[in-house]
């Protein structure tokens, strides 16, 4: 069977535990056929980011047009979007409806605390999201003030989806008291608490970027969006789980996508 094709709209992670890289990572392993486009470069790995270099907008355009002209797409997502310019260029398309089942994951700061992404933006796109995937730092940023709790981060994912994204879903990663993992999935008339087992390990590098990978596939496979929420979420938990004991590099190491660990039930 010819697999879907899902497009990737992101920046080059040179340690593929995000970004990119992990994107078609992500699409290998849950069927799907991943196609790029590359809105830029940066110098990274499991210790953090030490620079990031936006393409050229025409250069985006050029290599959104070779995708579009050439494969019919069930799904895109988009992740480091670079500049604002890039964003328009991107915007432009999903305003002609060219780009379907459109989530989009507003990258703003990695974990390292380096700045990929402008909230100025983000916001081009997301008035053609059928999912954003903010983290709550993310949130915060967008609608302007603290999201910490569950119960702001289900008002953030509604107000959020006043600009446009019909479904939003606040995810709670870098929130790391407690032993669960609760994300907050807005659906357009009310907020569900999705809430899984933490996985108690260092290695999270690329979990936003797989998870609203992740959520594009399934859509591209046919699946409603809060199924696709749903399995994205115990996809993440099943590729930390997966790769808690790797050591790779010095840092925060990448997730198992692939699935290399989980052949034992516990993976030690
Ligand atoms: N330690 C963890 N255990 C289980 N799930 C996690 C863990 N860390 C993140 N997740 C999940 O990964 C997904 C991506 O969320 P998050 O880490 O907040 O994204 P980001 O990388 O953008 O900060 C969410 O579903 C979140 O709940
Ligand atoms: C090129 C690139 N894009 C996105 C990120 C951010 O990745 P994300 O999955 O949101 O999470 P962290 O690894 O920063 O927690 C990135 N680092 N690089």
């Amino acid at each position: 069977m010819t697999p879907p094709v899902v497009l990737t709209i992101a920046g080059s992670d040179s340690g593929a535990g995000a970004g990119i890289q992990a994107d078609l990572k992500v699409c290998a392993a849950l069927g799907a056929y991943g196609t790029s486009v590359v809105t830029a470069t940066t110098a990274q790995n499991t210790l953090g980011v030490f620079g990031a270099y936006p393409v050229l907008p025409d250069v985006v355009t050029a290599q959104l047009d070779a995708v579009l002209a050439d494969f019919s797409l069930r799904a895109v997502k988009t992740g480091m979007l670079g500049t604002p310019e890039i964003a328009s260029v991107v915007a432009a398309r999903a305003r002609a409806g060219l780009l379907p089942n459109l989530v989009v994951d507003p990258v703003l700061v990695s974990t390292s605390g380096h700045r990929l992404g402008v909230v100025g933006a983000a916001e081009r796109l997301l008035p053609y999201a059928l999912v954003t995937t903010p983290n709550s730092a993310e949130a915060a940023a967008i609608v302007g003030r603290p999201v910490t709790t569950p119960t702001e981060m289900a008002d953030a994912a509604r107000e959020i989806a006043s600009g446009g994204p019909r479904y939003v879903v606040v995810t709670g990663g870098d929130r790391t008291a407690g032993t669960e993992a609760v994300d907050v999935l807005w659906t357009g008339t009310e907020s569900q608490m999705l809430s899984g087992p933490r996985v108690d390990t260092p290695h999270t590098h690329g979990t936003g970027c797989s998870f609203s990978t992740a959520i594009a596939v399934r859509l591209g496979l046919g699946d409603p969006v809060p199924d696709a929420v749903r399995f994205a979420k115990v996809y993440v938990a099943a590729a930390l789980a997966g790769a808690r004991h790797w050591r790779l590099g010095g840092g925060r190491g990448p997730l198992d996508h692939l699935g290399w660990n989980r052949t034992t039930a516990d993976n030690d």
